[in-house]
């Protein structure tokens, strides 16, 4: 590996990187109507962050009512310790207030007391990081050395193959030429520098300026104006680069001329999201622009996780934009009556290359079926493709290719670090550490499973850090309530699954740490990119295994030199930590088990109450009328998995390694020994039988071809060759030419009764052949 370029930090001294730009330079020139690449880095969609009931109610908060809150894992770690969870903010704020009373001295006590130590030991370490740098980089080289070695056999390997490849890449620029219009913005000097310059209304032009959007990003004068002609975009640019207001301004101006009279009332627009927090957020920039700008435009939200009965009740209402997930869209439009996508005018699809992802594949197709062909469409994602193969399902009309900036993969203000892991065991530890000694709030951590990001919880709560989980594993409101509380600054660490990795704008993410690498460079992008965003600065923090290597080189790949650093956290403290943890393991299990246990308390008591509540309103329920669903159970299943294995894009190896173990794990499942052992010998019994069973085939097989063929029979390998091959058979041969070379009087056989004719022949011959 190349390492000469990047930068080691061997110090926790993070001012360097973390200074964060007050957006000074950004006022300045939005102040003197100067063009800026820089975002307005002070603006805050985020209507809710500080008012989680407000948000709350957005998702139907009745549900989330205090009185029924299920007892979450920070709950049982307090209960167990005896001291209650506090953010680093709290901690440091009753540090400085001097508050001591004596569970809170001894917490504080320890803490400082580490704190110290870390420092001490820092200037100790950086020597011994330095040693451990050098080590690494040494021992990178040599790797290196290796990979080189794979990727020159791979491409001599290629080299063979170059002509054919550079054809199929000229056919597949050619059909790109052939799909895609040219992108008149591509070369042009006169971009909008301003908002006003791009003839907008003056009630959007207010709005724009309410929320601080002084001047439009790159992405937004190049794709706003085609887009308000109507055209269909394919829009890519950095993440965190204001793509949403590049398809929600155009779309408010559109609609701010739309037909109002009788029956103009419509569904014309429609966002698809990938995940419901995305589509949440979008709604809330939508309605912040619609409500400053004074905008006569309804929103409706068709997301899983809230009332379907009020979703279709607003349908109901024909609001202007629809902002959906595709599962709970198909369901509106399969089961609430008279909704239909007929009048749509502009379909926009946010992080599209997600979206075409096999997961999503039915479900898309589907829709794009059930809307006007004469649609307008916009696709935006951070990492477009412009593979034609997939674009072409969704039917679009020439569309411009809008990328900005395409070389650039990352936000400017990113700083990317690798730490290395040399024993997968020391993971856990290394995050640990650094959560200790550096990354002490404002961060977001991803992990592969949702199991590992609980698991992780409860092992912060333990070590006295605050965090929250997002995945897939919650409900609704436990998603809600935790990205709410990270945004207002309750808690310090986000544990997320990629979940979280798409789109999500938080407000002061200082860093992004993968605990392990992800499978695909996509998926690598969008999560750091949940740092960095609007101008700002941010880092990301990469734990990278031996096995990552590949992916950490396609990274560094695709990444200024000047955005990367390798870290390293001093050895010591990660053994330290590994034996803590080590201690921590019952107490960990017991915390796991005591949670399940709660949550089967619950689960009961939910049982009972529906079962109260099917008596008590039994007519009712089934009176309504029963719902349809676009795929059955298995279908979403398999949609599912599809789409999964296309987003993890683990190694086949890591992919079947699971599966193997399923199968061998499940097969005795539930036997006693001695059933276990019967099945075993009846397996090996049977085996054998069958192994016998082969050999003497073979023998019958080999005897068989040996002996010579039927006189009229044709030579079976040749004449089925002949036959695919498509050519003409040649004159029949006797299986004596090859034997004997003599050749055998030709037999007359009646060959119009093929089967029983031939056999007859056979035989005849046969006996011939003997004489
Ligand atoms: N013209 C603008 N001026 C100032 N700030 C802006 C402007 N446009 C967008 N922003 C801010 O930039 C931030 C990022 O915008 P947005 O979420 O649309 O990025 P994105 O490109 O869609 O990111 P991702 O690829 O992660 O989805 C938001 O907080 C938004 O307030």
């Amino acid at each position: 590996m190349v390492l000469d370029f990047i930068g080691t930090i061997d110090s926790d001294d993070e001012e360097q990187i973390l200074e964060t730009p007050r957006a000074e330079s950004s006022k300045r020139a939005s102040a003197a109507g100067e063009k800026t690449d820089d975002l307005d880095a002070d603006f805050n969609f985020d209507l809710g962050a500080n008012n989680t009931e407000g948000v709350l109610d957005l998702w139907g908060g009745d549900e989330v009512e205090g009185k029924d809150a299920p007892i979450t894992v920070d709950d049982i770690i307090a209960r167990r310790t005896g001291k209650p969870l506090q953010s680093y903010r709290e901690r440091k704020r009753r540090r400085d207030e001097g508050e001591s009373d004596e569970e809170e001295s001894g917490s504080e006590g320890d803490e400082e007391g580490s704190d110290g130590e870390d420092d001490e030991e820092e200037e100790g370490d950086e020597e011994e990081g330095d040693e451990e740098g050098m080590d690494v980089d040494g021992d990178e080289e040599e790797g290196d050395d290796d990979d080189d070695e794979e990727i020159e056999a791979d491409s001599d390997a290629d080299a063979d193959s170059d002509s054919d490849a550079s054809e199929v890449d000229a056919a597949e620029e050619a059909r790109k030429d052939a799909f895609f219009s040219a992108d008149p913005t591509a070369t042009q000097t006169d971009l909008p520098s301003t908002f006003a310059s791009m003839n907008l209304s003056r009630p959007l032009l207010r709005a724009l300026t309410s929320l601080g959007f002084a001047a439009p990003t790159p992405i937004q004068s190049r794709a706003v104006p085609l887009a308000l002609l109507g055209r269909d975009i394919l829009g890519s640019a950095v993440t965190g680069s204001g793509k949403t207001g590049a398809f929600m301004i155009p779309i408010l101006e559109r609609l701010s001329y739309r037909d109002r009279g009788r029956g103009g009332q419509a569904c014309r627009v429609l966002v698809l999201c990938p995940t419901r927090e995305l589509a949440v957020q979008v709604e809330q920039v939508g309605k912040a622009l619609a409500e400053r700008g004074g905008l006569d435009v309804r929103f409706a939200l068709l997301v899983g996780g809230l009332s379907l009965n009020a979703q279709a009740h607003a349908l109901r209402t024909l609001p202007d934009i629809l902002i959906a997930t595709p599962g709970r869209l198909i369901d509106h439009l399969t089961n609430t009556p008279s909704f239909t996508l007929s009048a749509l005018d502009i379909l926009v699809i946010d992080e599209a290359d997600r979206m075409l992802e096999a997961g999503f594949t039915d479900e898309l197709n589907e829709i794009v079926r059930q809307c006007p062909r004469n649609r307008q469409t916009m696709l935006f994602s951070a990492t477009m493709s412009d593979s034609v193969d997939e674009l072409v399902k969704l039917s679009l009309d020439k569309p411009v290719r809008v990328f900005v900036d395409a070389k650039r993969h990352t936000a400017a203000g990113l700083t990317q670090e690798f730490v290395r892991i040399r024993e997968d065991d020391l993971r856990s530890p290394s995050l640990l550490t650094l959560c200790q000694r550096t990354v002490r709030e404002r961060c977001i951590i991803f992990f592969r499973s949702k199991a590992l990001a609980h698991q992780m919880r409860v092992v912060f709560g333990l070590f006295g850090l605050k965090a929250a989980e997002l995945h897939g594993n919650l409900t609704q409101e436990q998603r809600l309530v935790a990205l709410n509380d990270f945004k207002a600054g309750k808690v310090d660490y986000l544990l997320a699954t990629d979940l979280a990795s798409r789109g999500l704008d938080i407000k002061g993410v200082e860093t992004v740490i993968n605990y392990d690498m992800p499978g695909q460079l996509a998926q690598y992008t969008h999560r750091v990119g949940r740092t960095a965003r609007a101008g700002r600065k941010g880092r990301s923090i990469t734990l990278v295994g031996e096995v990552d290597r590949k992916m950490l080189k396609a990274v560094i790949k695709q990444s200024q030199a000047d955005q990367i650093r390798h870290r390293i956290i001093p050895g010591e403290a990660v053994s330290a930590m590994a034996e803590k943890l080590d201690d921590l393991k019952d107490e960990i299990t017991d915390i796991l088990k005591e949670e399940r246990e709660e949550k089967a308390m619950r689960q009961a008591d939910m049982e009972i109450r529906k079962g109260q509540n099917m008596v008590e309103h039994e007519d009712e329920i089934f009176s309504r009328p029963a719902r349809t669903w676009f795929q059955s159970e298995k279908e979403k299943q398999t949609a599912k998995e599809a789409g999964k294995a296309a987003h993890a894009g683990t190694s086949k190896q890591a992919k079947d390694e699971p599966a193997k173990k399923k199968e061998k794990h499940g097969k005795y499942d539930g036997m006693s020994r001695r059933q276990k052992r019967r099945k075993m010998a009846a397996e090996e019994d049977a085996a054998d039988q069958a192994a016998s069973q082969r050999v003497s085939a073979a023998i019958r097989n080999a005897k068989k071809k040996a002996r010579p063929g039927k006189i009229t029979e044709p030579v079976k390998p040749a004449g089925k060759a002949k036959a695919k091959s498509g050519k003409k058979p040649g004159p029949k041969r006797s299986a004596f030419d090859d034997h004997e070379g003599m050749r055998a009087k030709p037999t007359k056989v009646n060959l119009s009764k093929k089967g029983k004719g031939g056999g007859k022949g056979g035989k005849a011959g046969k006996g011939k052949g003997k004489k």
